[in-house]
């Protein structure tokens, strides 16, 4: 007899469902008088396929209806990417859980899955499909001649329009593409100091409701404390320089033992002015990390590039 159903809240795309079940047989391997049921929700982002994201919505486009849900107490359980949730806390909810990570590299796609081993070897002038800031900016800082194109869709979608003709090469993370059995399509992985990934990616958050404490506590045992330390240095970081999800900022987070490195990139949108900060702490306070890293790239300039967006 199983004592406890938990339900999980989650976006219908392939990618979503994905982890969405992860996380279910993770909380059922766990603990064995606990079910869980996944329930879809459509999201404003998933309606709205025609927009550039950074036009529409914007913050929260993809994760506000999955936390209405729970608030409202339909479902227990909100599964986000992590580099999709605002770091604006939502009232009434915790970010209770961070699991292990992917890998957090960025993806070269050509057409056939043809593999290069350097970004020099894409074709001069080439048509990049990428809508998002962070990838644009730093592809042109190393690659001016590139022309970067708007694209929208889920993986497959942008996977199709890639093999349509559409664009010569199109960027997606690396996890997605394993967590979808698509790792036979990257052409290049793209990995610091070429591209320094976005605050989040291949990981994970579950949020539920801050008076669950049942779930709060289960949520919190399937944690994983160096990628929850790595992902609030970073996502301090993003808060602090008040830059939400569409500014050109990259970033890289190494935890060995009780100390954490955050290195971040900050561009301009044409991937012309570059700044870079580094700094280290201990894992027991990644915040201060963050805001360290914030407050050199401000001191830097970085205030323009961030208003600039
Ligand atoms: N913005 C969409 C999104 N959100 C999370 C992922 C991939 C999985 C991840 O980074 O955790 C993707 C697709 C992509 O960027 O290719």
């Amino acid at each position: 007899m199983t004592a406890l159903v938990l339900k999980i809240a989650t976006r219908s795309s392939r990618l979503a469902l994905w982890q969405a079940e992860y996380t279910k047989s993770l909380i059922e391997v766990a603990l064995d008088d606990v079910s869980v049921e996944i329930v879809h929700i459509k999201t404003g982002g998933d309606k709205n396929q025609t927009d550039a994201l950074r036009l529409f919505g914007g913050i929260g486009v993809f994760t506000r209806e999955v936390q209405t849900s729970v608030l409202k107490g339909e479902t227990d359980i909100a599964v986000h990417s992590l580099k999709d949730l605002p770091t604006q806390p939502t009232k009434g909810l915790t970010l209770a859980g961070i699991p292990d990570r992917a890998p957090t590299a960025d993806a070269l796609l050509l057409p056939e899955g043809r593999t290069i081993s350097s970004i020099d070897e894409v074709p001069q002038g080439a048509r990049i499909g990428t809508g998002s800031p962070r990838r644009q900016a730093q592809l042109l800082n190393a690659r001016p001649d590139l022309q970067m194109l708007e694209i929208r869709g889920n993986v497959d979608t942008r996977i199709r329009k890639l093999d349509d003709g559409e664009y010569d090469a199109i960027v997606l993370a690396e996890a997605g593409l394993r967590r979808l059995n698509l790792d036979d399509r990257i052409s290049l992985l793209m990995s610091p100091p070429l591209l320094f990934t976005a605050v989040g990616q291949g990981a994970l958050g579950w949020e539920c409701r801050s008076d669950d404490e049942r779930t709060v506590e289960i949520l919190r045992q399937l944690t994983n404390p160096a990628v929850a330390a790595s992902v609030e240095a970073e996502r301090s970081l993003l808060a602090e320089l008040r830059a939400g999800c569409h500014a050109p900022l990259g970033v890289e987070t190494v935890v060995a033992e009780a100390s954490l490195t955050l290195t971040a990139v900050l561009l301009s949108a044409d991937g012309k002015n570059k700044l870079m900060a580094t700094s280290s702490g201990e894992t027991s306070n990644p915040s201060s990390v963050g805001v360290g890293v914030a407050n050199s790239l401000l001191a830097d300039g970085g205030e323009e590039l961030v208003a600039t967006v």
